[in-house]
């Protein structure tokens, strides 16, 4: 395909998500229908749709409307690409620019365009990003870096760029956590490589790996990873210590890629039914990696600062403060309550462990720390709790 099909073609597509489709859904729709396209082409075409889904407003802003063809006119406006040059109505690139079109002069850009955000979110994430709101939103509108954990039962770090060179993927260290590594090239063939297949590396973000390095667990402990979800955080636990770990989630279907993900590390991760927690035993630690926003993630999932409302938040907020009164008696006297979130707002971090706080009297505040997004890594927040 030419580079001005796979306009035409990421327009058609935004068209879709626009109506309401999820990305990926339209994504594989596309290809369906469009078997002359080839990976490359799937993959450019992929890179311009959450280009656009990231920058929707401000692509809007400079494309003069919110359509897949908007939103196509404002990318290139933005990277100063030739638009006579793609829109030309010949074989398959997007039909000629209007009159209109080619004449609009977007003016001055509103606040809310400029950051990529709709209008409610303004105000929660400029008071919870303070100065460096106009620095986050701009990086939250760029693609994510790709970022691999080392299993450190399997290889050191330097072991695991070698082996990953080998198949043609360069990686560096990566400055988070010892573990992390940055992966500079060959990011798709990642998940084919035998480094992977073989359990020598996992797909993590390097600051979700910082937040489990910060995780405390003594040697033997009962460790509980309460939202384990698809299991990232508990079999970064697992590869660091010969603490026990154990996963629970609401939703025990999230877990389904659990055992072979721990097997395929040379671990061990004991899973627990729903409401199976408290008959286990105390545990010396417990993590809750909370439901939230995901907004120190939304370079990787941009539809959800569309999707975000402000009801959701609240719910949200009420999720994330039971999950926290439901775990606190299953932490072991000394033990601790680790509250981690990929937030980067107020209202879903310091608020809700000073709100614990309050609530728990036999517990402490050990450590707060925020990682905001970056080239480094992904916004997270972690909490340390020690109950008495
Ligand atoms: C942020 S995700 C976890 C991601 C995972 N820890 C990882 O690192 O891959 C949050 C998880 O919390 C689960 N969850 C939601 N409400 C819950 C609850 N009340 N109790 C336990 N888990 C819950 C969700 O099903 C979801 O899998």
């Amino acid at each position: 395909m030419t580079p001005a099909a796979r306009i035409a073609a990421a327009a058609e597509i935004l068209d879709g998500i626009l109506a309401g489709s999820a990305a990926e859904k339209a994504l594989t729709g596309w290809a369906r229908r469009s078997r002359f396209a080839g990976s490359g082409d799937r993959a450019a075409i992929r890179d311009h749709v959450f280009d656009a889904v990231r920058n929707r407003r401000s692509f809007a802003h400079l494309g003069g409307v919110e359509t897949g063809r908007g939103l196509m006119i404002g990318l290139c406006r933005a990277g100063g690409l030739p638009l006579d040059e793609l829109f030309t109505g010949q074989g398959h690139a997007p039909a000629p620019l209007t009159e209109a079109e080619r004449s609009f002069e977007a003016g001055p850009m509103p606040e809310a365009d400029a950051a990529n955000l709709p209008d409610w979110l303004i105000a929660p994430m400029r008071e919870s990003l303070g100065a460096e709101f106009d620095e986050i939103t701009r990086i939250l509108a760029t693609r994510a870096p790709v970022f691999l954990r080392v299993n450190a039962r399997a290889a050191t770090r330097e072991a695991a760029i070698a082996a990953l060179a080998e198949e043609g993927i360069e990686t560096r260290a990566a400055t988070l956590s010892p573990t992390a590594l940055e992966v500079l090239a060959g990011a798709r063939r990642v998940a084919r490589s035998a480094a992977f297949q073989s359990g020598l590396v996992e797909l993590q973000d390097a600051a979700s790996q910082a937040v489990c390095d910060l995780v405390p667990m003594a040697e033997g402990a009962r460790v509980l990873d309460y939202c384990a979800g698809g299991g990232g955080k508990a079999l970064a636990l697992a590869a660091r210590s010969e603490a026990r770990v154990f996963a629970h989630d609401a939703d025990p279907g999230r877990m389904s890629d659990l055992p072979a993900r721990a097997e395929r590390a040379g671990v061990t991760i004991t899973q627990l039914a729903p409401g199976a927690c408290a008959e286990a035993g105390r545990f010396e630690t417990v993590l809750c990696d909370v439901p939230c926003s995901g907004s120190g993630a939304w370079r990787r999932a941009p539809e959800g600062k569309w999707r975000l409302t402000p009801d959701m938040l609240t719910s949200l907020r009420a999720a994330q403060s039971a999950i926290l009164d439901e775990t606190a008696p299953l932490v072991a006297p000394g033990g601790r309550l680790v509250y981690a979130t990929c937030s980067v707002l107020e209202a879903e971090n310091d608020a809700q462990i000073d709100a614990v706080l309050a609530r728990h009297p036999d517990v402490s505040c050990e450590l707060r720390k925020r990682f905001l997004p970056g080239p480094d890594g992904d916004g997270f927040y972690i909490a340390v709790l020690r109950k008495s």
